[in-house]
């Protein structure tokens, strides 16, 4: 499927050139007829006879980018030195690290942050155990755990495979909302031992995001370790998604003038992201949803050895639409894709209701590219970066839990969720609301601080809010 270069493949090209301004413009047409984006030129050295810069081309692609330089190599009076990828560049050595946050510059100091001084903080807590909020990171540190079975839409590829996304959340995390998060990928696929291990390792952290989890699987871990733990258990891609989902489909609505209760929608991939999608649609009050995976639409009457699905098959689809995606889509206000790349055609497109709204989140590769659909969709949006109407869980990861940190939430609940969809909405005013712009940037400084204040009103409100009000001021 076709999308445009972007920075998520940008090749750094360290070329030596003859000297002539000829060897130049043809490099530079080369790369342009090629397709290829040239984002920077730097001078590296430059001799007599030849210079060596560093061109940056943003590419479609690996097999694009290998087209690229060959391309390049052939000409003549260029040499190919060197061809790095930034995305790679960046990961060199991960993409994280601790720092202290006191310094240790004397015996005195060591004799406090370490031992003895340090001995009288662990009986303080064993005396008070709340105080370990106070004394510890344990009020600022989320832990983002996986067990590497739905990476983005890549699989199960493990837990190693695993850690630059879950070092990425980290880093969101802690841009956005402040949040010190640590990933934590577990080489274990056995539910109730994962169960164990995060229960186990609660005591460190204030809150456990659990992250690239399966289904159905992670209704598992996460119901049980919600019984077990008194702190935040948040399953980002059900939750997180569901929340950001509704943000946008609230002002999505706006643009297209249709009430939700009037939509007809259509989810594709009823796992993690797909069941809580869903979920917060209905608790929205949208009426008619139709859900397919791969063998279909899901109807009520059929049996499925997923019982989540079991519910859903009675929950959904109230005129009983059987058949593919193709077959149930007609007449559709809005698509929404959480499954696997390129499985929406731009034939079912049109055959959608009028001002159809596409929300193709699959990552990193979207149910369709956003240049196949755009002549036929009024509101278009992925979870990708590159591309207007990022729908990604980052919108409200960060924000919801520095709101649950803050005022000490023993959980994420319903209202918590709707509350920070709410928020993410309102950030763009109705003023600003577009086509091209249903949600607010992730750059948008609005956006956490919106949702941890809602959060923590909502979380107020239910009361699992363990501070005072009084004491937020504190924080
Ligand atoms: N934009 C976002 O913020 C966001 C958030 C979460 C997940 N996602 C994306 O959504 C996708 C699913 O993630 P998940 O965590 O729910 O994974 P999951 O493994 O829990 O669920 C995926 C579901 O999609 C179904 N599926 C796969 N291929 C399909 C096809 N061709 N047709 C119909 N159904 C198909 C699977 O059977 C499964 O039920 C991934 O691509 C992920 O990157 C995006
Ligand atoms: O990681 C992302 O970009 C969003 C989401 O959590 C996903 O799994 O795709
Ligand atoms: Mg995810």
């Amino acid at each position: 499927m076709a999308v445009q270069p972007t920075a998520g493949l940008s090749l750094i090209l360290r070329l030596e050139l003859q000297n002539s301004t000829a060897t130049f413009g043809r490099l530079a047409s080369t790369i342009g007829e090629a397709g290829g984006d040239i984002i920077a030129v730097d001078l590296i050295s430059a001799g007599k006879e030849t210079v060596v810069r560093d061109i940056t081309v943003n590419v479609y692609d690996q097999a694009h980018g290998k087209k690229l330089v060959a391309a390049l190599a052939a000409l003549p009076g260029v040499k190919v030195i060197n061809v790095s990828d930034r995305t790679f560049l960046m990961h060199l050595g991960g993409k994280i690290e601790v720092h202290p946050r006191v310094p240790v510059k004397n015996r005195d100091d060591l004799s406090m942050v370490y031992t003895p001084g340090v001995a009288r903080v662990c009986e303080a807590i064993r005396e008070d155990p709340s105080k370990v909020f106070q004394l510890t990171i344990k009020r600022n540190t989320v832990a983002v755990v996986s067990d590497g079975t739905a990476v983005l839409g890549l699989g199960d590829i493990g837990a190693s495979a695993a850690l630059p996304v879950m070092e990425g959340k980290a880093m969101l995390f802690k841009q956005f909302a402040g949040v010190d998060a640590f990933p934590i990928c577990l080489d274990n696929k056995d539910p109730d031992a994962i169960v164990d291990i995060v229960t186990s390792m609660a005591p460190a952290f204030g809150g456990i995001n659990l992250e690239d989890i399966a289904s159905p699987r992670c209704f598992y871990i996460e119901d049980r370790l919600r019984e077990r733990l008194d702190i935040p258990v948040f399953h980002d891609d059900q939750h997180g998604t569901a929340v950001v989902l509704l943000a946008g489909l609230l002002n999505a609505c706006k643009v297209v003038g249709k009430r939700l209760e009037d939509l007809k929608v259509v989810v594709v991939g009823i796992g993690a992201a797909g069941v809580a999608c869903t979920k917060i649609l209905l608790h929205a009050g949208v009426r008619n949803i139709i859900g397919v995976d791969r063998s279909g639409a899901l109807v009520r009457g059929e049996q499925y050895d997923n019982p989540v699905w079991q519910w859903y098959a009675e929950e959904t689809n109230p005129e009983g639409l059987r058949g593919s995606l193709s077959d149930v889509i007609e007449g559709a206000d809005v698509f929404i894709g959480v499954s696997a790349p390129g499985i929406l055609r731009v034939e079912d497109v049109k055959r959608m209701a009028k001002d159809p709204i596409v929300f193709a989140m699959a990552n990193p590769v979207p149910e369709i590219s956003p240049e196949d659909a755009e002549p036929y969709v009024r509101v278009m949006a992925t979870g990708r970066s590159d591309y207007p109407n990022q729908i990604n869980n980052v919108l409200c990861f960060p924000g919801i839990f520095r709101g649950a940190l803050d005022c000490r939430a023993r959980e994420i609940n319903e209202d918590m969720k709707l509350a920070a969809a709410e928020a993410i909405a309102s950030v763009v005013g109705e003023d600003e609301l577009s086509e091209t712009y249903i949600v607010p940037s992730v750059f948008n400084k609005k956006v956490a601080k919106a949702v941890s204040r809602a959060v923590i009103e909502a979380a107020f409100r239910t009361g699992v809010a363990r501070r005072e009000r009084r004491d937020l001021l504190e924080v």
